[in-house]
Protein backbone atom coordinates (compact mmCIF):
# COMPACT_ATOMS: atom_id res chain seq x y z
CA UNK A 1 0.00 0.00 0.00
CA UNK A 2 1.45 3.51 -0.86
CA UNK A 3 1.51 5.88 2.10
CA UNK A 4 -0.43 8.94 2.37
CA UNK A 5 -2.14 7.88 -1.15
CA UNK A 6 -6.02 8.03 -1.32
CA UNK A 7 -7.64 4.57 -1.83
CA UNK A 8 -10.79 3.95 -3.45
CA UNK A 9 -12.39 0.76 -2.22
CA UNK A 10 -11.42 -1.52 0.47
CA UNK A 11 -8.40 -4.16 0.87
CA UNK A 12 -7.85 -6.19 -2.34
CA UNK A 13 -10.66 -4.76 -4.49
CA UNK A 14 -9.97 -1.06 -5.46
CA UNK A 15 -7.32 1.71 -6.57
CA UNK A 16 -4.70 4.31 -5.86
CA UNK A 17 -5.53 7.32 -8.26
CA UNK A 18 -2.61 8.97 -8.06
CA UNK A 19 0.76 7.77 -8.31
CA UNK A 20 4.44 9.76 -7.54
CA UNK A 21 6.66 9.66 -10.79
CA UNK A 22 10.00 10.49 -11.38
CA UNK A 23 10.26 13.38 -13.38
CA UNK A 24 9.96 12.95 -17.37
CA UNK A 25 13.43 14.87 -17.57
CA UNK A 26 15.14 11.61 -15.76
CA UNK A 27 13.30 9.19 -17.14
CA UNK A 28 13.86 10.02 -20.86
CA UNK A 29 17.78 9.24 -20.39
CA UNK A 30 16.59 5.80 -20.15
CA UNK A 31 14.67 5.31 -22.99
CA UNK A 32 16.97 3.91 -25.70
CA UNK A 33 18.76 1.79 -22.67
CA UNK A 34 19.45 -2.17 -23.01
CA UNK A 35 18.00 -4.22 -20.46
CA UNK A 36 21.01 -5.97 -20.17
CA UNK A 37 23.47 -2.56 -19.38
CA UNK A 38 20.36 -1.41 -17.05
CA UNK A 39 20.85 -4.47 -14.94
CA UNK A 40 24.90 -4.06 -14.57
CA UNK A 41 23.68 -0.87 -13.71
CA UNK A 42 21.94 -1.89 -10.75
CA UNK A 43 24.89 -4.31 -9.73
CA UNK A 44 22.93 -7.07 -11.27
CA UNK A 45 19.37 -6.70 -9.58
CA UNK A 46 15.81 -5.91 -10.94
CA UNK A 47 15.43 -8.01 -13.99
CA UNK A 48 12.50 -10.05 -14.26
CA UNK A 49 13.09 -13.90 -14.67
CA UNK A 50 13.61 -15.40 -18.15
CA UNK A 51 10.05 -16.60 -18.26
CA UNK A 52 8.45 -13.12 -18.89
CA UNK A 53 9.36 -12.75 -22.85
CA UNK A 54 7.94 -10.14 -25.33
CA UNK A 55 5.35 -11.58 -27.58
CA UNK A 56 7.29 -10.49 -30.46
CA UNK A 57 10.98 -10.39 -30.75
CA UNK A 58 12.13 -7.14 -31.65
CA UNK A 59 9.57 -4.91 -29.39
CA UNK A 60 10.86 -2.19 -26.95
CA UNK A 61 8.88 -1.56 -23.62
CA UNK A 62 9.28 1.23 -21.65
CA UNK A 63 7.51 3.82 -19.01
CA UNK A 64 6.35 4.02 -15.73
CA UNK A 65 4.67 1.10 -13.88
CA UNK A 66 0.85 1.30 -13.14
CA UNK A 67 0.86 -1.85 -11.21
CA UNK A 68 -2.60 -4.42 -11.03
CA UNK A 69 -2.77 -7.49 -8.96
CA UNK A 70 -6.19 -9.44 -10.13
CA UNK A 71 -7.28 -12.70 -8.22
CA UNK A 72 -7.20 -16.14 -9.88
CA UNK A 73 -9.30 -16.35 -13.32
CA UNK A 74 -10.12 -12.40 -13.23
CA UNK A 75 -8.98 -9.29 -15.47
CA UNK A 76 -11.95 -6.34 -14.36
CA UNK A 77 -9.40 -4.45 -12.50
CA UNK A 78 -7.22 -4.10 -15.29
CA UNK A 79 -9.66 -2.11 -16.98
CA UNK A 80 -9.55 0.46 -14.47
CA UNK A 81 -5.55 0.18 -15.20
CA UNK A 82 -6.47 1.22 -18.00
CA UNK A 83 -8.51 3.96 -17.23
CA UNK A 84 -6.03 5.17 -14.84
CA UNK A 85 -3.10 4.96 -17.11
CA UNK A 86 -1.44 8.27 -18.66
CA UNK A 87 0.03 8.40 -22.09
CA UNK A 88 3.11 6.43 -21.74
CA UNK A 89 2.62 4.43 -18.93
CA UNK A 90 3.54 0.66 -18.97
CA UNK A 91 0.55 -1.47 -17.22
CA UNK A 92 2.52 -4.29 -14.81
CA UNK A 93 0.13 -7.00 -14.03
CA UNK A 94 0.90 -9.66 -11.91
CA UNK A 95 -2.10 -12.85 -11.76
CA UNK A 96 -1.84 -14.43 -8.40
CA UNK A 97 -0.36 -17.64 -10.30
CA UNK A 98 -2.62 -17.79 -13.27
CA UNK A 99 -0.71 -19.79 -15.80
CA UNK A 100 -4.11 -21.24 -17.37
CA UNK A 101 -5.94 -18.23 -18.69
CA UNK A 102 -5.28 -15.22 -20.60
CA UNK A 103 -6.03 -11.96 -18.68
CA UNK A 104 -5.37 -9.69 -22.04
CA UNK A 105 -6.73 -9.71 -25.30
CA UNK A 106 -6.31 -7.18 -28.82
CA UNK A 107 -9.64 -5.69 -27.85
CA UNK A 108 -7.63 -4.39 -25.07
CA UNK A 109 -4.50 -4.39 -26.84
CA UNK A 110 -6.72 -1.41 -29.32
CA UNK A 111 -7.97 0.05 -25.72
CA UNK A 112 -4.79 0.62 -24.59
CA UNK A 113 -3.45 1.79 -27.99
CA UNK A 114 -6.55 4.81 -28.62
CA UNK A 115 -5.24 5.42 -24.86
CA UNK A 116 -1.52 6.06 -25.78
CA UNK A 117 -0.42 3.46 -22.59
CA UNK A 118 2.91 2.48 -23.37
CA UNK A 119 2.74 -1.69 -23.45
CA UNK A 120 1.99 -4.14 -20.99
CA UNK A 121 4.18 -6.63 -18.74
CA UNK A 122 2.57 -9.42 -17.23
CA UNK A 123 3.07 -12.73 -15.18
CA UNK A 124 0.89 -14.86 -16.70
CA UNK A 125 -0.76 -15.36 -19.82
CA UNK A 126 -3.15 -13.50 -22.71
CA UNK A 127 -4.42 -14.40 -26.15
CA UNK A 128 -5.26 -13.10 -29.70
CA UNK A 129 -1.33 -13.74 -30.47
CA UNK A 130 -1.24 -13.25 -33.78
CA UNK A 131 -3.33 -10.23 -33.98
CA UNK A 132 -1.64 -8.69 -31.02
CA UNK A 133 2.05 -9.12 -33.32
CA UNK A 134 0.19 -7.12 -35.52
CA UNK A 135 -0.43 -4.01 -33.83
CA UNK A 136 2.56 -1.76 -32.62
CA UNK A 137 2.11 -2.56 -29.14
CA UNK A 138 4.48 -4.11 -26.92
CA UNK A 139 3.99 -7.04 -24.77
CA UNK A 140 5.76 -9.43 -22.28
CA UNK A 141 4.43 -12.27 -20.96
CA UNK A 142 4.71 -16.25 -20.03
CA UNK A 143 2.71 -17.69 -23.21
CA UNK A 144 -0.87 -17.77 -24.69
CA UNK A 145 -3.32 -19.36 -24.52
CA UNK A 146 -7.29 -19.54 -25.91
CA UNK A 147 -9.36 -19.23 -22.78
CA UNK A 148 -9.86 -16.02 -21.39
CA UNK A 149 -11.15 -14.76 -17.54
CA UNK A 150 -14.58 -13.52 -15.40
CA UNK A 151 -14.74 -10.01 -15.09
CA UNK A 152 -15.96 -9.71 -11.55
CA UNK A 153 -13.11 -8.62 -9.48
CA UNK A 154 -11.64 -8.10 -6.96
CA UNK A 155 -8.30 -6.58 -7.92
CA UNK A 156 -6.11 -3.81 -6.64
CA UNK A 157 -4.75 -1.38 -9.07
CA UNK A 158 -1.70 0.48 -8.00
CA UNK A 159 -0.32 -1.38 -5.16
CA UNK A 160 2.97 -3.09 -4.53
CA UNK A 161 3.22 -6.34 -6.46
CA UNK A 162 5.69 -9.37 -7.60
CA UNK A 163 6.30 -9.93 -11.26
CA UNK A 164 8.77 -11.80 -12.80
CA UNK A 165 10.12 -12.95 -9.41
CA UNK A 166 10.64 -9.03 -8.82
CA UNK A 167 8.96 -6.09 -6.89
CA UNK A 168 7.27 -3.56 -8.82
CA UNK A 169 5.69 -0.15 -6.91
CA UNK A 170 3.56 2.42 -8.80
CA UNK A 171 6.09 5.02 -10.60
CA UNK A 172 8.63 2.29 -11.12
CA UNK A 173 10.49 2.90 -15.05
CA UNK A 174 9.92 -0.32 -17.09
CA UNK A 175 12.56 -1.37 -19.78
CA UNK A 176 12.10 -4.64 -21.76
CA UNK A 177 14.04 -6.13 -25.21
CA UNK A 178 14.55 -8.92 -26.32
CA UNK A 179 16.74 -10.32 -23.44
CA UNK A 180 13.64 -9.83 -21.00
CA UNK A 181 12.30 -7.00 -18.70
CA UNK A 182 14.05 -5.00 -16.06
CA UNK A 183 12.83 -2.59 -13.30
CA UNK A 184 14.11 0.34 -12.11
CA UNK A 185 13.14 1.73 -8.65
CA UNK A 186 12.34 5.28 -8.95
CA UNK A 187 14.87 6.13 -5.97
CA UNK A 188 17.35 4.63 -8.18
CA UNK A 189 17.02 6.35 -11.26
CA UNK A 190 19.52 9.07 -10.98
CA UNK A 191 22.56 6.78 -9.64
CA UNK A 192 21.27 4.42 -12.61
CA UNK A 193 21.64 6.77 -14.90
CA UNK A 194 25.04 7.86 -13.93
CA UNK A 195 26.45 4.05 -13.91
CA UNK A 196 25.26 3.82 -17.36
CA UNK A 197 27.23 6.69 -18.57
CA UNK A 198 30.06 4.81 -17.21
CA UNK A 199 28.93 1.53 -18.98
CA UNK A 200 27.96 2.91 -22.05
CA UNK A 201 31.69 4.71 -22.40
CA UNK A 202 33.08 1.48 -21.15
CA UNK A 203 31.20 -0.51 -24.19
CA UNK A 204 32.55 2.57 -26.42
CA UNK A 205 36.10 2.03 -25.52
CA UNK A 206 36.22 -1.78 -26.01
CA UNK A 207 34.78 -2.06 -29.12
CA UNK A 208 37.06 0.58 -30.09
CA UNK A 209 40.03 -1.69 -28.48
CA UNK A 210 38.33 -4.33 -30.69
CA UNK A 211 38.07 -2.94 -34.23
CA UNK A 212 42.12 -2.19 -33.89
CA UNK A 213 43.04 -5.92 -33.18
CA UNK A 214 43.22 -6.16 -29.49
CA UNK A 215 41.25 -9.29 -29.03
CA UNK A 216 40.90 -9.83 -25.21
CA UNK A 217 40.76 -7.07 -22.43
CA UNK A 218 43.50 -5.94 -20.59
CA UNK A 219 42.21 -7.05 -17.60
CA UNK A 220 41.86 -10.22 -18.40
CA UNK A 221 45.57 -11.39 -18.70
CA UNK A 222 46.18 -9.23 -15.41
CA UNK A 223 43.67 -11.49 -13.83
CA UNK A 224 45.11 -14.57 -14.71
CA UNK A 225 48.18 -14.04 -13.25
CA UNK A 226 46.22 -13.01 -10.28
CA UNK A 227 44.83 -16.59 -10.39
CA UNK A 228 48.06 -18.02 -10.69
CA UNK A 229 47.86 -18.71 -14.19
CA UNK A 230 50.71 -17.65 -15.54
CA UNK A 231 51.80 -18.72 -19.66
CA UNK A 232 54.13 -21.77 -19.02
CA UNK A 233 53.29 -23.49 -16.11
CA UNK A 234 52.61 -27.40 -16.77
CA UNK A 235 49.23 -28.63 -14.70
CA UNK A 236 51.32 -29.82 -11.71
CA UNK A 237 52.25 -25.76 -11.36
CA UNK A 238 48.29 -25.22 -10.82
CA UNK A 239 47.73 -28.71 -8.41
CA UNK A 240 45.01 -27.48 -6.17
CA UNK A 241 46.84 -27.15 -2.83
CA UNK A 242 50.61 -27.56 -4.08
CA UNK A 243 53.01 -25.59 -1.76
O1 LIG B 1 -12.07 -10.74 -23.37
C1 LIG B 1 -10.99 -10.72 -22.79
O2 LIG B 1 -10.86 -10.96 -21.55
C2 LIG B 1 -9.72 -10.41 -23.53
C3 LIG B 1 -9.84 -10.41 -25.02
O3 LIG B 1 -9.92 -11.45 -25.65
C4 LIG B 1 -9.78 -9.13 -25.75
O4 LIG B 1 -9.70 -8.07 -25.13
O5 LIG B 1 -9.79 -9.17 -26.99
MG1 LIG C 1 -10.14 -11.11 -27.87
Amino acid sequence: MMEGKKMVGHTGFGYIETIDRPCAELINNLTMMDSANVTDAQNRTGAMDRGIKPLDQGKRIFGTAITVELPLGDNLMLYKALDLAQPGDVLVVYTNGNFNKAIWGELMTKSAMLLKVGGLVVDGLIRDRQANRNHDFPIFCRGTTSVSVEKNGPGFVNGEIPCGGTVVRPGDIIIGDDDGVVVVKKENLSMVIENLKQIEQREITRSQEIANGQALPKWFAQLMAEKGLLPGMNREDTRIGKK
